[in-house]
């Protein structure tokens, strides 16, 4: 199975959590966006649900499927929300924001009663840190940031569109993104980055993910924390 069908099949497996009526976390990168065009199928043939998005991108994918879009105001408790990761480790640990959408990825699965995750079998580590972990800072502390990151032997780069051009997040603000290596206790990390004045978010979601739908060759898993 390549990987992308095994994406295709770890959307297609989340759509079997979602029922009429329900309002739910759109995820962003490419299996998230599987999963959404999916949905846009139900939709158009007489699913009700209403969405919120983890993204700009994943909005306008959503809008152009017809799918409604709510908002916290209207809607401040989500059933589900499905979204992929970077990585996915022990107790249901990730690395998310490879796409750099974890700060609204987080607040979304944060108000969501069930957060599911979906990924081809190529995420699943033992220990996190093989890809770069991403922390979102806000421009104007980029210098302090950094020299807080690279004392905690962090190793952080920032992040730049193929064409050289400087990205920014939908929220407006800077990614470093952190070759840090292995991270043995991703809630110890998490606290320290949290601690660092300056920093928005970063891609570590612990405690967060309820269930992992997991497809390879052996099949769509479902991994519990
Ligand atoms: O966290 C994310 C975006 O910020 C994505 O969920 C993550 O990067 C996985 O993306 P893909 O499904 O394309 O591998």
């Amino acid at each position: 199975m390549t990987q992308d069908e095994a994406k295709l099949k770890a959307a297609q497996r989340a759509l079997d959590f979602v029922q009429d009526g329900m309002s739910l976390g759109l995820g962003s990168g490419t299996t998230s966006a599987i999963f959404i065009k999916q949905l846009g199928e139900r939709v158009k043939q007489g699913l009700r649900v209403q969405g919120i998005a983890t993204s700009d991108a994943s909005q306008r994918l959503a809008e152009s499927l017809s799918i409604p879009i709510t908002t916290f105001d209207q809607c401040p408790e989500l059933d589900i929300a499905i979204d992929g990761a970077d990585e996915v480790g022990p107790d249901l640990a990730l690395i998310k924001g490879g796409g750099g959408a974890m700060l609204r990825e987080k607040i979304v699965a944060g108000a969501a009663h069930r957060f599911i995750v979906i990924a081809d079998s190529s995420k699943l580590v033992d220990t996190l840190g093989r890809f770069p972990l991403p922390v979102e800072v806000i421009q104007m502390a980029l210098p302090l940031v950094s020299r807080k990151l690279e004392a905690l032997d962090l190793n952080p780069k920032l992040r730049h569109h193929p064409d050289g051009s400087l990205y920014i997040t939908d929220e407006g603000n800077f990614i470093l993104d952190c070759a840090c290596g292995s991270i043995p206790d991703p809630a110890w990390t998490a606290s320290e980055l949290r601690g660092i004045v300056g920093v928005v978010e970063h891609g570590l979601f612990v405690n967060m993910a309820s269930l992992a739908l997991i497809a390879g060759d052996d099949g769509v898993r479902e991994v519990l924390p």
